[in-house]
């Protein structure tokens, strides 16, 4: 009988077999959620120059010392700094220059008082704001009230306050998050050392499936797995490309495949992996792996090999190991597994790409990407945390679970973090797409426990 793999041994299979992409130059906006691959040092200063953090006045210290309201420094204003402002304009004692938030503070100046402290220029009380500029020029001259005292460096954010100019910006290894990816543009970096997201291709198999939005033809159904992991595949940080399903056909799977694989850093197939007439992927890929029939590593070992061209590059993963060194193939096995029990995991073509093959039942794939291809995405990001959160959790049921003797079973369910439960959501059949969009929990139930009571505390892993 050939072996039935467990979970864990799997899993350790394709892992130990993938490793992270190379990095690349990626413009900013293509950076979010990789991971960095250089130190990022500050070259210069933020702020560049000392700049006012409110609209108001730059002023001298000794002008408004004891200023109220009541009694207030009269002071000449010389015209506007706004943010941008080159020309700066020399602020000497009994003088004021209007500025804006993030514009310098001018030569002379120690403080800013806000707008609000003064009259705006109005000659009234207190300013709530001041005119458009546009609108009313004049304010940028005559005179000012100011109602209050500022002290040395009031509002005023000094050169270097943020960063300074060779602080370590980002280390190596971080996640480039949405203030990550600020911050790089704030130092003015246009492009960053990463590791890319890997471009995943996802393709569905089986002549009975019809694109949704198209009418249903006799024992049809729409196909929703390349929907479904196209989305988890995006949702796990690649790039997805999703296929449009292909026939069960073994030779358009082939040439489909083979057209694919130029943008393929991981392809995902569900379907055809069973032990039925028409279970096209195992018939197609389980021919490949012969390292020796196929030296040039094409995608198909048989389809015009060439033994000129040398040897296949070095290896992303392989599940043939003979002793000889990683070869492509792909392998389909058995898993103590309920849902995913038949699997199929190996590499193909000339840059041995990897490849896992999951089965077709629309919850044994997705079940299946979550356990198996999901951490072979953040492998390849070359993140640390590549697996889903676990925790342990009370049964929440009314009956008592069973499960298959000897498989390990991924219930699904809803967890309640504040309770510290876990509720079964629809049966264990893996054809419940109904059921599995209202989890965001898969209640594991270990090999060995074929029944779970109400309250037994098992393992969940968080899905959603
Ligand atoms: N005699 C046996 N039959 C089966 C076994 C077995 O051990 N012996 N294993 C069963 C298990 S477990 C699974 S899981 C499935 C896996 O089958 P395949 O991977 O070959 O998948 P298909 O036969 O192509 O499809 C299974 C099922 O899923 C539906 N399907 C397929 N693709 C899609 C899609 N893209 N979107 C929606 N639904 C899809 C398909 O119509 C079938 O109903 O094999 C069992 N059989
Ligand atoms: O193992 Mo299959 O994946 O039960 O449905």
């Amino acid at each position: 009988m050939s072996r039935v793999w467990s979970v864990d041994d799997h899993l350790a299979d394709v892992l130990g077999s993938v490793r992270p992409l190379d990095p690349i130059e990626l413009q900013l906006p293509d950076a979010q959620g990789c991971v960095l691959v250089e130190d990022v040092t500050v070259p210069a200063a933020l702020p560049p120059f000392d700049n006012s953090s409110m609209d108001g006045y730059a002023v001298r210290v000794a002008d408004v010392a004891g200023a109220t309201e009541e009694f207030p420094a009269v002071l000449t204003v010389l015209g506007d700094v706004a943010a941008g402002s080159a020309g700066l304009i020399e602020v000497g004692p009994g003088e004021a220059a209007r500025i804006m938030t993030g514009a310098p503070l001018p030569p002379g100046a120690e403080a800013v008082v806000p707008v609000e402290w003064t009259d705006g220029g109005a000659g009234g009380g207190a300013a709530t704001a001041m005119r458009p500029a546009g609108r009313a020029p004049e304010d940028a001259a005559g005179e000012v009230r100011v109602h209050r005292p500022a002290g040395a460096g009031a509002h005023v954010r000094p050169r270097g306050s943020d960063v300074r100019a060779g602080d370590l910006a980002l280390a190596t290894g971080t996640v480039l998050g949405p203030p990550q990816l600020g911050l790089l543009a704030a130092i003015g970096r246009g492009t960053v050392r990463v590791r890319p997201r890997p471009r995943v291709v996802v393709l569905s198999t089986g002549s009975e499936l019809v694109q949704p939005g198209e009418e249903l033809g006799p024992g049809q159904i729409y196909d929703s797995n390349s929907f479904a992991l196209a989305a988890a595949a995006r949702d796990a940080g690649a790039i997805a490309y999703r296929v449009g399903a292909v026939t069960d056909d073994a030779d358009t799977l082939r040439a489909t495949i083979e057209d694919q694989l130029i943008r393929a850093d991981l392809l995902v197939t569900t379907g055809g992996v069973s032990v039925g007439a028409y279970d096209v992927v195992k018939e197609a890929l389980s021919s490949v792996g012969d390292r020796a029939a196929d030296p040039a590593g094409h995608p198909f070992p048989g389809d015009h090999p060439d033994p000129a061209a040398g040897g296949p590059a070095e290896p992303v993963g392989s599940t043939i190991d003979d002793g000889s060194g990683p070869a492509p193939g792909v392998d389909f096995r058995t898993l103590a597994m309920q849902p995913g029990k038949p699997q199929g995991f190996g590499t193909i073509g000339p840059d041995l790409t990897p490849l896992l093959a999951l089965p077709g039942n629309p919850v044994s794939a997705y079940v299946s990407f979550e356990l198996f291809v999901r951490p072979v995405i953040r492998t390849l990001m070359g993140l640390e945390d590549v697996h889903r959160p676990r925790v342990r959790a009370a049964l929440a049921a009314g009956t008592p679970l069973t499960s298959p003797a000897g498989r390990r079973q991924f219930l699904r369910g809803t967890y309640d973090a504040e309770q510290g439960t876990v509720t079964p959501v629809g049966g264990s059949s893996s054809h419940l797409v109904g059921a599995l969009a209202h989890a965001d929990a898969l209640i594991v139930v270990p090999e060995e426990v074929t029944e779970a009571a109400p309250g037994a505390e098992l393992e969940v892993v968080l899905i959603g």
